[in-house]
């Protein structure tokens, strides 16, 4: 890469505002996937060991810009502390007097994690004053958010323009694995999209549509994509404003001779959350008021020969809400036939995908699991990534 890292710095007793993707899953106060903390922590250590004061920031879910008391980051500053063996200090802020009368307190080696960052609406808009409050903060910048980096803002990119700014070692790796990847892809090549973050995902399609051999499309998303073809989908997830996007995406796929599967069968619910009545039937066959939670066995199937055909698989997003167990069958099938395919190159991207193939134990089994699912996607798209644009050049 042609930016600075972390290793090109002088960080003997600079203090370090150091960007990392803690937004992790959560469930009733408990982290229950902690992929993204590990991912970051030999940065966190090289600063640690070089002598820098570090200060960490992290966004955690989308609290728009409002304190939203469930997404404090104090879970993730006590599972760090185990994990580094040493006290991380926390602060109920992210900026300000309180915040920088604690950095002043910070010896060589110690490490404090800021407030999330997006408790303010500054964060967000890349709010020029925002940026500049991180900066006071600190002597150097090192961005470790690759899960972020597709966001231009304060705490990615404004604050890149202040102050001396690097990558760190996550985001180095990331980026190189997955540009290795993708600069000459081995084929046959197949992106699986899944997930429920709709509209953040199906622009991505148009552009894998001029890159992959075979594009799979599962989770949430699938059901706009199906409505695009005249079937009824009842309560399932749908973008409304998407459909005649999903059915240009059909027919590019068709003028470019890519394989375009979607599925055939679901799991059905007649509510969401664990105790729905489930059944499965044909994906034209879903009743008005249940909605699809999974693919089907037959949906899990096809895809399952797909992969096992494939040579690189890009994988974003779980296949259904793989969370509850009676949803989770179409995303371990294809976990499984990822794993089950040594001669496949597998990159699996995004907080969600990398919980569940966690969940499934073959997170080994896979090539590489991307911290970033959004970032992943659009640096495969051939998109630049504002977090690592505003870092400075070597
Ligand atoms: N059919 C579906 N309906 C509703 N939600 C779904 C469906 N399939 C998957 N999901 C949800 O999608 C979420 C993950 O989406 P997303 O954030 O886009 O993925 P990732 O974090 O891997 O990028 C999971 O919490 C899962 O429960
Ligand atoms: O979880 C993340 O993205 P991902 O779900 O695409 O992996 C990142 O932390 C970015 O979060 P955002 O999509 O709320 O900006």
């Amino acid at each position: 890469m042609n930016k600075k890292s972390v290793k090109d710095i002088d960080l003997k007793g600079k203090r370090v505002f150091c960007r990392v993707d803690f937004n992790v899953p959560m469930q009733d106060g408990q982290i229950t996937d902690e992929t993204r903390i590990r991912a970051a922590l030999p940065t966190i250590q090289y600063m640690q060991e070089q002598g820098a004061k570090v200060i960490l920031a992290s966004h955690l879910g989308r609290p728009k810009g409002q304190v939203v008391e469930e997404m404090r980051l104090t879970p993730v500053a006590k599972r760090l502390s185990e994990l580094l063996s040493k006290d991380v200090k926390k602060a109920d802020e992210a900026y300000g007097e309180s915040v920088k009368a604690m950095i002043a307190e910070l010896n060589e080696g110690d490490v404090l994690l800021l407030e999330n960052v997006r408790f303010y609406p500054g964060e967000e808009k890349n709010d020029s004053e925002l940026a500049k409050a991180f900066a006071e903060l600190a002597d150097i910048y090192v961005n470790d958010a690759f899960g972020a980096a597709h966001r231009a803002h304060a705490s990615t990119e404004g604050i890149a323009h202040h102050i001396p700014a690097v990558s760190g070692f996550l985001m180095d790796k990331e980026l190189e694995v997955i540009g290795k990847a993708l600069s000459n892809p081995e084929r046959p090549f197949t992106a699986i999209i899944g997930g429920a973050k709709v509209k953040d995902k199906i622009g991505v399609i148009d552009n894998l549509l001029d890159k992959v051999d075979n594009l799979i499309i599962g989770g949430g998303l699938a059901y706009t994509f199906i409505k695009a073809q005249g079937h009824e989908i009842g309560q399932s997830l749908l973008e409304e404003d998407k459909i005649d996007l999903a059915k240009s995406f059909i027919e590019k796929a068709k003028e470019k001779g890519v394989n375009f599967y979607m599925p055939v069968d679901a799991v059905i619910a007649d509510k969401f959350g664990a105790d729905a009545n489930t059944n499965v039937v044909a994906i034209e066959e879903i009743p008005a008021d249940w909605q699809a939670l999974d693919i089907g066995p037959k949906t899990a199937e096809l895809y399952r020969d797909v992969i096992k055909k494939s040579k690189l698989v890009i994988w974003n997003g779980p296949m259904g809400v793989f969370e509850i167990d009676k949803f989770a069958q179409g995303t371990k099938a294809v976990a499984e036939a990822l794993a089950e395919s040594k001669d496949t190159y597998s990159i699996i991207g995004g907080g969600d995908s990398a919980a569940a193939v966690e969940k499934f134990n073959l997170a080994d089994q896979m090539s590489h699991i991307s911290t970033g699912g959004g970032a992943s996607l659009e640096f495969m798209e051939g998109k630049e990534l504002p977090g690592v644009t505003a870092l400075n050049d070597k």
